[in-house]
């Protein structure tokens, strides 16, 4: 675990108490903009940069550089760019130059010479032998021609070989003979280390001449790069530009100030792109720059500040997302508003807080095992419950023990259970209508947050592993298309009316999260997941091959959490959620002080009335508040008197033939009118199993007049009468 997790505090009301704006501003100082200059200007020397901490992070990056310095030297000694190559290559080069091209004079001077006496040695042959006397004179002449002509060559090229050799002496004397006489001098005035100094003088001034390779290579210690730990500059900029295909050759990108280091290992730099070139177009190579700087794409950061050419990058010189951050809601105490403020959920690479918005929209949250999905809904869910108009209500797919600690604050908990999901999803879609009518009569099309109270608070429904409902081959595929139809109908319209959705799937396959589910969650997090496909399924088509792609993310413990999130506040951004620690307890603090809001605010499932539920336990006979009877996710079959008093609640009473329909829906093999059944056989029949089944809890239970629906009187149970039946029963039982 990092060291920047700290532990919460958790004990009682002397625990500090932090205020969440105030945290997140803490957060968001380091640098949403370079500091303002009060000259006008960005200033050239930040102050963080005269404290000691600037000064220790001056100091390590100088220690840095020196090491990679180093390093790259070591490296480079391998090379046709090493100093032994360097000094060889130039003292070659010295002694061709002192060697010079003239011997090629030389030599076809002493090649005319040859030729030029061979041709004077035969024509004083043929002078010598020609005995006509018209033709000997001719002979002689052409003899002496020639032996002057050969006289002459053999003079030309011996004045080349003077001349060559003079060349090569005044050469050789500088390129020798300096080094010499320094070297002897050094040796005389100041002895061995003179002598030293001389020749390393010496060999620097021949690995200078052997500088550079004969031959092109590729790689290029001259090439600064960030990855290196070289300083961020403006050449190393304009080259990283070229090289990402950003800018073209004679284009130039100009600093709006000066690089400067934000107090997070960072650089930042305000730069005016050149010409046509926007900050989106630099956006879309986020990738191929962030190679050319020599970084991962994690470390870099782009942003327009002004003007569509105005961008401010920011470098790292770590990755942003190798720490935890820990959700600031542990060390909270007071309730958090989430319809205003959000739900505090991830960081983003410059360790600002990522809040997502359950006023506006619902969420998807998908990724491999171990990915880190279940806490990004545990971020949710610390949200919510510091929230005490938020009724939680979750459906563990999975069905482990994970959500168990969850029950006492949770108004709906159920494991495992298909047909009640199904069920759930209907009332809730009843639920969505209502809420619907009550706005178009006050005229409004959206929810606000004076009328949270009057709708019933804000239901937040999380269900944890879709694959196991909506899997259309999987064991509750008959609930499946259901669930699907109602889930993307809460999800487009629910959040309208503060009924928000958190899904959460291990499976991200199109079967498992159909397209209409995905696009009506407009808030998605893809951690990382086994292939491109699966990203897309959260992500939305193509954007892995727009470089979203969670399959990129390295599967490793310091991965966790990592993903792709996408939100309509924030875009798609590189994120990782906040850390809540469940193996030291953190959660149950987060549960322990939900639980103490909610009993303040008289919102404790379980201790007030819940529309939600009630229409449940009328509907199906079972009631699923704070996770059952052990609040393990089980669901709780009410007694006939239950139902029965649940259903009298709003009238204050029931007639007898009410009660028969709602235990025909609740019980309809003992219940239900058969067909052709006449009312009075019903009234009879049901009457008689409402008695054995009165009889069988212990408590015998009269009819009396009672006021029906229309106003009119009729045989029936007062609430009243129910209740103590109702009491009587329990205290039967026990
Ligand atoms: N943002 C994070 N920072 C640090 N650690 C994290 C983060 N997110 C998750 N983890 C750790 O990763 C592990 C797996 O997390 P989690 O249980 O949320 O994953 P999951 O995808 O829900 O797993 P499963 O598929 O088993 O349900 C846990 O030990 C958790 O502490």
């Amino acid at each position: 675990m990092s060291d920047t997790i700290r532990r919460p505090d958790t004990d009682g009301p002397t625990a500090p108490v932090v205020d969440l704006d105030k945290e997140r501003a803490v957060r968001l100082a380091p640098l949403p903009d370079l500091p303002a200059d009060p000259a006008g200007e960005l200033p050239l020397v930040p102050d963080w940069t005269r404290t000691a901490g600037g000064r220790t992070a001056a100091r390590r990056r100088a220690a840095r550089r020196a090491k990679r310095a180093g390093r790259r030297w070591i490296s480079r000694q391998r090379t046709d760019r090493g100093h032994a190559a360097q000094i060889g290559r130039g003292m070659r080069r010295t002694h061709e130059w002192v060697v010079g091209f003239h011997g090629v004079h030389v030599q076809a001077a002493a090649h005319q010479a040859h030729t030029a006496t061979q041709d004077a040695r035969a024509a004083a042959r043929r002078a010598r032998y020609t005995f006509m006397p018209g033709q000997r004179e001719k002979a002689r002449q052409a003899a002496d021609l020639a032996q002057t002509q050969a006289m002459a060559a053999v003079q030309a090229h011996e004045q080349a070989r003077k001349k060559v050799r003079r060349g090569r002496i005044g050469r050789g004397a500088v390129a020798y003979g300096t080094p010499l006489l320094v070297d002897t001098v050094a040796l005389v005035e100041f002895g061995g280390v003179g002598l030293a100094g001389g020749v390393f003088a010496t060999l620097s001034v021949a690995a200078w001449i052997g500088r550079k390779p004969l031959t092109a290579e590729t790689w290029d210690p001259e090439r600064r790069s960030l990855g290196d730990g070289d300083r961020l500059d403006e050449p190393m900029l304009n080259r990283a530009f070229l090289d990402a295909k950003i800018l073209t050759q004679g284009q130039e990108l100009t600093l709006r100030s000066p690089v400067a280091m934000d107090g997070t290992d960072a650089y930042v730099a305000r730069i005016q792109l050149p010409g046509a070139v926007t900050v989106d177009k630099v956006r879309a190579r986020e990738v191929e720059l962030a190679a050319a700087l020599g970084i991962d794409r994690a470390q870099l950061d782009l942003r327009q500040a002004g003007g569509e050419g105005d961008l401010i990058l920011w470098a790292s010189m770590r990755d942003p997302f190798a720490r935890t951050v820990r959700s600031p809601l542990l060390d909270r105490r007071e309730p958090l508003n989430t319809w205003r403020d959000g739900i505090p959920l991830a960081f983003d690479k410059r360790g600002q807080i990522v809040t997502v918005t359950i006023s506006d929209y619902s969420l998807l949250f998908g990724g491999a095992t171990r990915s880190g999905k279940g806490m990004g809904v545990a971020n949710v869910l610390a949200g919510a419950l510091l929230d005490p108009r938020v009724n939680v209500r979750l459906f563990d797919g999975k069905g482990t023990g994970e959500y168990v600690p969850y029950a006492p604050v949770l108004a709906t908990f159920v494991r495992r259970n298909p047909a009640r999901l199904r069920d759930f999803l209907r009332v809730m879609v009843g639920e969505m209508n209502r809420r619907t009518e009550i706005l178009v009569e006050l005229g409004l099309s959206k929810l606000s947050e004076d009328l949270i109270d009057k709708v019933g608070g804000i239901e937040l429904v999380v269900v944890d592993e879709l694959a196991t409902y909506t899997a259309p081959e999987g064991p509750s595929k008959e609930y499946a298309e259901e669930i699907v139809e109602y889930l993307a109908q809460l999800a487009a319209v629910g959040a309208a009316v503060g009924i928000v959705l958190v899904l959460a799937t291990q499976y991200p396959e199109v079967a498992i999260v159909p397209s209409r589910l995905r696009g009506n969650c407009s808030g998605r997090m893809a951690m990382r997941t086994e292939n491109a496909d699966a990203s897309n399924t959260i992500l939305g088509k193509g954007m892995a091959g727009n470089g979203f792609d969670s399959s990129k993310i390295a599967n490793s413990k310091g991965t966790r959490g990592r993903g792709w999130l996408t939100t309509p506040d924030t875009g798609m951004i590189a994120a990782r959620s906040l850390f809540i620690d469940e193996s030291s307890g953190e959660n149950r603090t987060v549960i322990a002080i939900g639980t103490e809001l909610r009993r303040a605010a008289g919102t404790l499932p379980g201790h007030g009335t819940d529309p939600v539920e009630d229409a449940l336990l009328r509907y199906t006979g079972a009631s699923s508040v704070a996770g059952g009877r052990n609040g393990n996710g089980g669901i709780v079959r009410g007694t006939v008197l239950d139902h029965l008093v649940t259903a009298a609640g709003n009238r204050g009473s029931l007639t007898s033939s009410e009660a028969f329909t709602v235990l025909a829906r609740v019980s309809p093999d003992r219940y239900a009118r058969t067909e052709g059944e006449s009312d009075a056989a019903w009234a009879s029949r049901a009457g008689k199993a409402l008695k054995a089944q009165l009889a069988a809890l212990g408590v015998d239970l009269d009819t009396s007049k009672v006021t029906g629906p229309d106003g009119g009187r009729a045989n029936g149970y007062t609430l009243a009468a129910l209740q103590q039946a109702a009491e009587d029963a329990r205290n039967a039982r026990v």
